[in-house]
């Protein structure tokens, strides 16, 4: 058992090509060698939270399917069939090392609303601090496409963000992100350490490699850039590499090491829900001059900075924040209702300093926004 202070919160992300075999079909041999690393790490007093891919792979052919299904239903009955499968496979393979494993599934709403997002976090944590492993994924179901996390690299991302992880280990069927898509490029480069998302890294990026894959390389970045914003370092690897995970976590491993830096965003647990899972009820256009309060400084607003109102939205929304050209600034959750907000811009004989001076006495909010997050983190 290492000391308290070694102990690590680590959020390992499975691909469906990590566990399946040529066939298509889960393969027992490739979740025992993962779940050995797991265990090993465990043994070490790391938590260990897994989201595991892996649903469909593993139901489509019971469904009948030869291929990996391209319709919603298809893929959510077959989703049916395999999570059970996935899980009771985990689960077997964890009691025979003495752990117990759980279920967790999560769709994008239950995320979008902040007292079901602090609700997964208080039960994620009662599990790791029962040296339970939670085995993550998306509730492919019930899920309409268009709610849909779609893959889970960025659901593994948003997990490690709930949960403060200290890293991310992601991974997949190739030994990390190269400096271009290496099925076109046969003179790509492996990169093995990346502090920055730039835009050539994002151009780099493509599309899966296998028929079981869903994300790609691109939802892999978009999942480091949120981890990147949270502070998290993540590892991108592959998963036949005897010890990757044990290795990844003792930086031993091969494969790409991404390391925010000290000066990049560290949003806190409110703004990473603001900013990657809360869904904005509408939008408000703010005055220039408070602008820059919003990019620079991240600070509250005034009423008084309000330009225009779109959309209805409740006391306590997400907005999305426009300048007065239109373009988007930022994130904030709103302490006013559309219709109070419009009814304060539009009454031109109000007295703002009067109203603002009788909102604090009645202990009414009187700040525009009480958070903001600015746009691209
Ligand atoms: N720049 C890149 N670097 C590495 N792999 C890339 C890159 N661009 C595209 N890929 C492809 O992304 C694939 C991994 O994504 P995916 O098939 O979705 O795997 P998984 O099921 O593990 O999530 C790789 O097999 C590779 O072919
Ligand atoms: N939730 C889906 C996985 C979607 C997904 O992200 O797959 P992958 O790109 O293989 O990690 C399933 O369990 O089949």
């Amino acid at each position: 058992m290492t000391p308290d202070t070694d102990r690590k919160r680590i959020v390992i992300k499975i691909g469906s090509s990590s566990l399946t075999s040529m066939n298509g079909e889960l393969s027992r041999r490739k979740l025992e060698k993962i779940v050995e690393e797991v265990v090993r790490l465990k043994d070490d007093g790391h938590d260990v939270l897994l989201v595991s891919s892996g649903a469909v792979a593993a139901g489509y052919r019971k469904l009948g399917c030869l291929t990996r299904p391209e319709s919603l239903s298809e893929k959510q009955a077959a989703a049916s069939i395999g999570q059970g499968l996935l899980i009771e496979t985990y689960s077997d393979l964890f009691i025979s090392h003495g752990y117990v494993a759980s279920q967790i599934l999560i769709t994008r709403s239950d995320f979008s609303e902040e007292n079901r997002y602090n609700n997964a976090r208080n039960t994620i944590n009662v599990l790791l601090d029962r040296g339970i492993v939670p085995i993550v994924n998306e509730n492919d179901t019930i899920t309409m496409d268009f709610l849909k996390f779609g893959d889970n690299d960025t659901l593994s991302a948003k997990v490690a963000g709930l949960i403060d992880a200290d890293q991310l280990i992601i991974l997949s069927d190739i030994d990390g992100l190269y400096d271009s898509d290496p099925r076109k490029n046969e003179d790509a480069k492996l990169l093995f350490e990346v502090n920055e998302i730039t835009p050539e890294i994002e151009a780099s990026a493509g599309d899966p490699g296998s028929a079981v894959g869903t994300g790609g390389m691109k939802s892999k970045i978009e999942a480091v850039k949120i981890t990147m914003a949270s502070g998290i370092p993540s590892f991108l690897g592959k998963s036949s590499t005897v010890g990757i995970i044990y290795d990844a976590v003792y930086k031993n491993a091969v494969g790409t090491y991404f390391e925010p830096q000290e000066d990049m965003q560290n949003l806190n647990q409110k703004k990473q829900w603001i900013a990657f899972n809360s869904g904005p009820e509408g939008e408000v256009t703010i005055n220039h001059s408070a602008t820059e309060a919003i990019i620079e400084n991240q600070t509250s607003l005034e009423p008084s900075a309000v330009h225009s109102v779109h959309g209805r939205f409740r006391k306590g929304a997400v907005v999305k924040i426009f300048d007065v050209n239109g373009d988007e600034i930022g994130l904030g959750v709103v302490n006013y209702s559309s219709k109070a907000l419009d009814q304060l811009i539009n009454e031109t004989d109000i007295d703002l300093e009067k109203y603002e001076k009788a909102a604090i006495e009645s202990e009414q909010l009187v700040c525009l926004l009480d958070t903001a997050v600015p746009a691209g983190v």
